[in-house]
């Protein structure tokens, strides 16, 4: 034992916070780094790409197991390397210097979608247990290459200009205005917003001083005027924060809190609804849907899916969305007024779920015959959730998720539980940021 950790630990020179180390990129990470090896030890580096070869300044070296590096300079570059859609966050700054929130901006569209794809099957396979096949006949580097959907437009957008969600803070000291560092929460002024849309674009106060505010939210819906909530930094609450929006989801209005949650992506809301809408579909064509159930929404927020539901299974749905803020509540209670089969609860998802848990036979029978839409936060459901739904047992789980490693592990209770994953479909609504969202579709065996 001793000789072993003598030996192991002669076998690293200890790496110094500040120190400039050449690695060889050999992979991709959960979060938006890559992963390369120095001197055995596994180094994740931020703004590099799998294949390249770089140099890097280590940024934290306090693990034994692993340290961070971030690109000072490229040595041989990918082909997928492109300039930064962001000045501001590119290469030629000070690693520190640099604006957060576009980490895949220097890598072409289609290579970061590649690498999503990777990540998901990289998360699926290790905590989900689960190794993804192509269809039958298919060839499996052709359906990874195009697991990643693009969103509709930012083929030729080039991934710009989508964001209708942007938060960006204030420093403290100066009242200077702009995002967050890419790993710290030093304000970086900005000169432009290029992931954000034009309407945002033309309010955000870039290059003002805003002494007395801490954040300064952006929203630009769909069918409203652009606007700004400040928070400021004695209070809470931001004034406007409650006021209602219009969206639009193709031609279905919805109306939403101006603070409340609405996907950041133009074209998300209606991707994941189509999404939705289509696994729905296919569990009819299966016969495996039955509208009169006890269906549910999970996470329900202002009842965008519920909606994409009834889209598929007409107008005597009965569904139930659950949301734990109950200004979304209202505002799904409002969406889905038109069917009268919905019902739209204040709960969180594990207080109700334990309730429904407790219902009379008829209930839990209703329950096993429906379908569980979850759309949860990063953090995913979770064991207990999963465990409280697998319990219920409902003929069909439709997951959608942020996070591929919580979904992943999410699978594997529900795989565990006698759920067989029946379908997996992902879509970039996060271009230029590692962030994409999956949904996958599980069936009771
Ligand atoms: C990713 S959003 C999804 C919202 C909605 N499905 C949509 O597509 O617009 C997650 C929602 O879950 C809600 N939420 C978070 N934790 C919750 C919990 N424990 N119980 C109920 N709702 C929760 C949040 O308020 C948020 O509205």
């Amino acid at each position: 034992m001793v000789l072993m950790s003598s030996r192991a630990h002669s076998a690293h020179t200890p790496l110094e916070i500040g120190e400039t180390i050449e690695l060889d990129v050999t992979g991709i990470a959960h979060g938006g780094v890559s992963v390369a090896r120095h001197e055995g030890r596994v180094v994740f580096v931020a703004d590099a790409i799998p294949g390249e070869r770089v140099r890097a300044r280590v940024t934290d070296a306090k693990k034994k197991s692993f340290a961070r590096a971030t690109t000072v300079e490229v040595l041989d570059a990918s082909e997928d390397r492109r300039d930064h859609v962001w000045a501001e966050a590119a290469l030629d700054r000070d690693p520190e210097d640099r604006a957060g929130g576009a980490e895949f901006g220097h890598i072409s569209p289609e290579r970061q979608r590649a690498l999503k794809a990777e990540v998901l099957t990289d998360a699926m396979r290790r905590f989900g247990d689960v190794e993804l096949a192509a269809e039958e006949g298919a060839d499996l580097a052709e359906a990874l290459a195009e697991l990643v959907e693009p969103a509709p437009g930012d083929e030729q957008t080039g991934g710009l200009g989508y964001r209708t969600r942007v938060r960006l803070h204030v420093d403290a000291e100066t009242g200077a205005v702009g995002p967050y560092a890419a790993r710290s929460r030093r304000v970086i002024p900005v000169e432009s917003l290029p992931l954000a849309t034009e309407g945002i674009a033309q309010i955000a106060p870039l290059g003002e001083s805003m002494p007395g505010a801490a954040t300064v939210d952006l929203i630009d819906p769909a069918a409203d005027d652009p606007r700004m909530l400040l928070g400021l930094t004695e209070e809470k609450t931001r004034a406007g924060e409650n006021d209602t929006i219009r969206e639009l989801v193709e031609d279905r209005g919805f109306l939403v809190r101006a603070g409340g949650f609405w996907q950041v992506h133009r074209q998300a809301p209606a991707v994941l609804f189509t999404a939705v809408r289509d696994a729905i579909l296919d569990l009819i064509d299966d016969g495996r849907f039955d509208p009169a159930a006890g269906n549910l929404d999970l996470y329900g927020g202002a009842g965008l899916l519920a909606a994409a539901m009834a889209e598929a299974a007409g107008p005597a749905l009965k569904v139930t969305t659950v949301e734990a803020d109950a200004g979304a509540t209202d505002d799904a209670a409002e969406n889905l007024s038109e069917l009268v089969g919905a019902l739209a609860l204040t709960a969180r998802v594990d207080r109700h779920l334990a309730e429904l848990l407790q219902a009379s036979a008829p209930v839990r029978d209703r329950l096993r015959r429906g379908t569980v839409v979850l759309d949860p936060p990063r953090s995913g459901a979770g064991g207990g959730v999963t465990g409280q739904i697998a319990e219920l047992a409902p003929a069909n789980i439709v997951y959608v998720a942020c996070d591929p490693v919580a979904l992943a592990r999410d699978t594997k209770t529900l795989r565990e539980s006698g759920y067989e994953l029946t379908g997996l479909r992902a879509f970039d609504i996060f271009p230029h940021t590692h962030h994409f969202e999956t949904l996958a579709t599980f069936q009771r065996a």
